[in-house]
C-alpha cells in the first residue's frame, strides 16, 4: 500500500510542485491544506502517515500550532521552512519535529528527508514502546515484593525517573479531612542515590510542626487528574500557602507533575513529580502516566489493604541519611551530582543497552568523550572495542582511507592494504569526535554507512557488511552548520536520533566543589604533594567565574595550582589567568593590559564568525592576518576552540 502524505502549505506553487515530487516517488497525497483548520478536517477525513508542515500559514494559527495536535494524535512530521530565523526555528524544534525541509528544496532533499522521518519516527516509537512496556513489567513485581512501603514507592520511582524526571518525589493518599500529613518524600542526590524525606524529617528540614504541615495540607489544591504545571503555572498554584509552595521553596523545584491514582475503595493516591528545570514535563509524559494509571491503581491499592497501611503511617526509622550508595561506581571517573549531570546519566543509561546513534553536543571541555566511553561501556558491545576518530585533526585527503580502509596499490603511496576504523570497531562502537568538521564529501559517504551499513575499502571490489554503533560528538551548532550549507541536512537526522546535551560547567556550578578535590586527589597522586584545599578567596572566584574552557580548563587549573602552591592550601588565583570578563565579580578599577585587550578582540570576531579560522568570512580573513599566525596568537593567550560554534 502507498504511503499517505497531506502537505500543509500555503503557497500553491510550492504545494504543487511537492504534490508532483510525491506522487512521481510513489507517494499518495491525501491533500494540501493552506491553513491549521483546513488540515485538521483532512486530518478527521484520512489520517495520513506523515505531514509535511509549513511554518506560516493562511489564517491565524501557524504550523507550530499544528505540530502541537500532530504530537498528541502520533503523526510524523516534517517542518518546510524558509528562513532560518534562529527563534522560530528553537519553537519549532520544541515540538519534536522529524525532519526539517529548508526551502528551497532539491526533489532528492525532500524523498531522503521523508525516508529519515519514516525511520525516526518508528524508531524512536518503537524504542519508547518497548522500554515503557519494559517498565510495566519492572514495576508490578517491586509491589508484590517483601521490603517496606517506603522502598517499594524509592524502587518504583527509580524505575520511573527515566521516563518522568524528578529530582522529589513525595507520594501518598489525598486526606484534606484528616488530621493526619504522610506522604513519604525521595529528594534526588545522586545517579541512584536518594535522600527519604519522611514527616518527621520535612519537620526539621522546614521547621514547621506536624500541626502546621496537616494544616497546610487541608489549604493545597488537590488535582484529580494528571496535571503538569511548567515554571509560570507552577507559580500560579503556589501563590498561597501549600504543600507544593513548601517543597518548591525548600528544595528549589520549578517545576510539577501531579498524578492522581483512583485507588479501589475510593480514595485518592498520588505520585507528586518535581522538577528543578522550568519546563521538565510535556503532554508526553501525562499521556505515560494516563497508560500507567490502571495497572498501579491496582498494585498500590492492593499494597495498602492487605497491609492496612491507608493511614499511612511512615516507619520512625527512616532516617536522614541516604539511601546507600551503589557499590559500583556507575559512572566511574565522571564527578558530578547537579541536576542537569544526573539528567544526563539518565539519557546514558537509557540509550546504552541499544544499537541507536547517539549525538553528544556541547561546549568543549564539558566531557564529552568520557560519556561516548561510558555508553559503550554500559551497551552490550562493551567487549568489544570502541574507536576513536578525531575528524577535526584527520587531514581532508585522508580521512576516507582512515575510516574505511585501502587496498594495496589502491592509489600512490598505498603499499599495503590498510584496515579502516569501521572495520577496526566491528562489533564495537566508532565514536567520530568533532563530528561537525568532517568535510562535506565525507559526510555523503558516512550517510552511505549509516543507510546502508556497509562500507567500501579504497580500491577494493565489493563492499564489505559492518555492524558498528555509531556515537558522535561536536561542539558547533549543527543546526546553524546546516542552514549554512555546512552540514548535511539528512546526515544531520541520521546522527541526531537520541542527542545527549552535555551543559557547560557554569549551568552547574554546584559540580564545581566535588570537581575540585576530585582533581586535588588526583595530581597529589600523581605529583606526591598533600594539598588539602583551597582557600575562601581562592573557591569564591571558581565560583564566579565563567568557564570558557569548561571541566578541562578547571582541571588545567588545579594542576597548576597543585605544582605551583608550596604549603598545603590553594591561595592564590594568579595561575587561572582570568579574562576579567569571563569572571562575574565587580571590576575594581582594573586597567587591561595589551594582551587581554587583543584576547577580547579576538574571542569577539571567533564569536561572529561562528569560530571559523580559515577561508571566506573567517577569523583571519576579518583581523587580516594568515591563519597561521592567528592560531598561533591564540595559543599564546590561551584562547581554546571552545569560542567555535558558541556564538
Ligand atoms: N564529569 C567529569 N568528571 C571528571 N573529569 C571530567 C569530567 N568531564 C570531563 N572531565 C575531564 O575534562 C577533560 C575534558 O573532557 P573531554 O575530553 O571528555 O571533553 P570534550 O567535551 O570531549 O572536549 P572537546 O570538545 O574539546 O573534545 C578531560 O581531562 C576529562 O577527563
Amino acid at each position: 500500500m502507498k504511503e499517505t502524505v497531506l502537505i500543509v502549505e500555503d503557497q500553491f506553487v510550492e504545494a504543487n510542485d511537492l504534490r508532483l515530487i510525491l506522487q512521481k516517488a510513489g507517494y499518495r497525497v491525501t491533500g494540501i491544506a493552506r491553513a491549521v483548520s483546513k488540515a485538521l478536517e483532512c486530518i478527521q477525513e484520512e489520517k495520513p502517515d506523515i505531514v509535511l508542515l509549513d511554518i506560516f500559514l493562511k489564517g491565524p494559527l501557524t504550523g507550530i500550532d499544528l505540530a502541537k495536535q500532530l504530537n498528541e494524535l502520533n503523526i510524523p512530521f516534517v517542518y518546510l521552512s524558509a528562513n532560518s530565523n534562529q527563534e522560530v526555528l528553537s519553537a519549532a524544534k520544541e515540538t519534536q519535529p522529524d525532519g526539517f525541509l529548508v526551502k528551497p528544496f532539491r526533489e532528492k532533499d525532500v524523498l531522503v528527508t521523508l525516508e529519515i522521518a519514516r525511520y525516526r519516527h518508528a524508531h524512536t516509537r518503537d524504542s519508547s514502546s518497548g522500554r515503557e512496556s519494559q517498565l510495566q513489567k519492572q514495576l508490578l513485581p517491586i509491589f508484590n515484593e517483601a521490603i517496606s512501603w517506603e522502598q517499594k514507592l524509592l524502587k518504583a520511582g527509580k524505575g520511573i525517573q527515566p521516563f518522568i524526571p524528578f529530582e522529589y518525589l513525595s507520594a501518598g493518599i489525598y486526606n484534606k479531612l484528616e488530621t493526619s500529613y504522610n506522604d513519604v518524600g525521595f529528594l534526588r542526590i545522586g545517579f541512584d542515590e536518594y535522600q527519604v524525606i519522611g514527616v518527621n524529617e520535612l519537620m526539621v528540614i522546614t521547621n514547621l510542626k506536624r500541626h502546621e504541615l496537616v494544616a497546610l495540607q487541608s489549604q493545597t489544591h488537590q488535582d484529580t487528574t494528571a496535571t503538569r504545571y511548567e515554571a509560570t503555572a507552577f507559580k500560579q498554584l503556589c501563590v498561597q500557602p501549600c504543600i507544593q509552595l513548601l517543597i518548591a521553596d525548600t528544595f528549589e523545584m520549578n517545576s510539577y507533575l501531579v498524578f492522581p491514582i483512583l485507588l479501589p475503595n475510593g480514595q485518592l493516591f498520588h505520585f507528586s513529580f518535581y522538577s528543578r528545570r522550568l519546563d521538565a514535563y510535556q503532554a508526553q509524559h501525562l499521556s505515560l502516566v494516563s497508560r500507567l494509571q490502571p495497572f498501579l491503581a491496582t498494585a498500590v491499592g492492593r499494597v495498602l489493604s492487605k497491609e492496612n497501611r491507608f493511614d499511612l503511617k511512615l516507619n520512625n526509622n527512616s532516617s536522614l541519611d541516604s539511601q546507600k550508595k551503589g557499590s559500583i561506581p556507575l559512572f566511574d571517573g565522571i564527578i558530578g551530582s547537579s541536576h542537569q549531570l544526573l539528567n544526563v546519566f539518565d539519557h546514558i543509561m537509557m540509550v546504552a543497552p541499544s544499537d541507536t546513534s547517539v549525538l553528544i553536543l556541547g561546549e568543549s571541555g564539558t566531557g564529552k568523550e568520557r560519556i561516548a566511553n561510558c555508553i559503550h561501556t554500559y551497551s552490550p558491545r562493551k567487549l568489544k572495542p570502541l574507536i576513536r576518530v578525531n575528524c577535526a585533526t584527520l587531514p581532508a585527503t585522508l580521512i576516507e582511507s582512515e575510516l574505511f580502509g585501502h587496498e594495496k596499490g589502491a592509489f600512490t603511496g598505498a603499499t599495503d592494504r590498510r584496515i579502516g576504523k569501521f572495520e577496526l570497531a566491528t562489533g564495537g562502537t566508532i565514536f567520530l569526535d568533532e563530528i561537525g568538521e568532517m568535510p562535506l564529501d565525507m559526510q555523503v559517504k558516512l550517510l552511505r554507512v549509516l543507510q546502508e551499513k556497509e562500507i567500501d575499502r579504497i580500491g577494493g571490489r565489493s563492499s564489505i557488511k559492518i555492524d558498528v554503533r555509531i556515537v558522535a560528538a561536536t561542539n558547533r551548532n549543527l543546526e546553524k552548520e546546516v542552514a549554512q550549507g555546512r552540514f548535511r541536512l539528512d546526515l544531520y537526522y541520521r546522527l541526531n536520533v537520541f542527542p545527549i546535551t552535555l551543559p557547560p560547567l557554569r549551568e552547574r556550578k554546584e559540580d564545581i566543589m566535588d570537581l575540585t578535590t576530585h582533581f586535588i586527589q588526583h595530581y597529589n597522586r600523581k605529583t606526591g604533594k598533600k594539598i588539602t584545599g583551597l582557600s575562601s578567596k581562592v573557591l569564591d572566584t571558581l565560583m564566579a567565574y565563567n568557564w570558557p574552557g569548561n571541566i578541562r580548563e578547571l582541571e588545567h587549573f588545579i594542576e597548576r595550582s597543585i605544582l605551583l602552591t608550596k604549603g598545603t592550601i590553594i591561595e592564590d588565583i594568579g595561575f587561572l589567568n582570568i579574562n576579567p570578563t569571563e569572571l562575574n565579580m565587580p571590576d575594581k578599577g582594573h586597567i587591561k593590559t595589551i594582551d587581554e585587550n587583543e584576547r577580547e578582540h579576538i574571542i569577539e570576531v571567533l564569536k561572529k564568525c561562528n569560530g571559523r579560522i580559515w577561508g571566506e568570512g573567517g577569523a583571519a580573513q576579518l583581523l587580516n592576518v594568515p591563519p597561521t599566525t592567528l592560531n598561533s596568537k591564540m595559543k599564546k593567550l590561551g584562547i581554546k576552540k571552545v569560542y567555535q560554534g558558541n556564538s
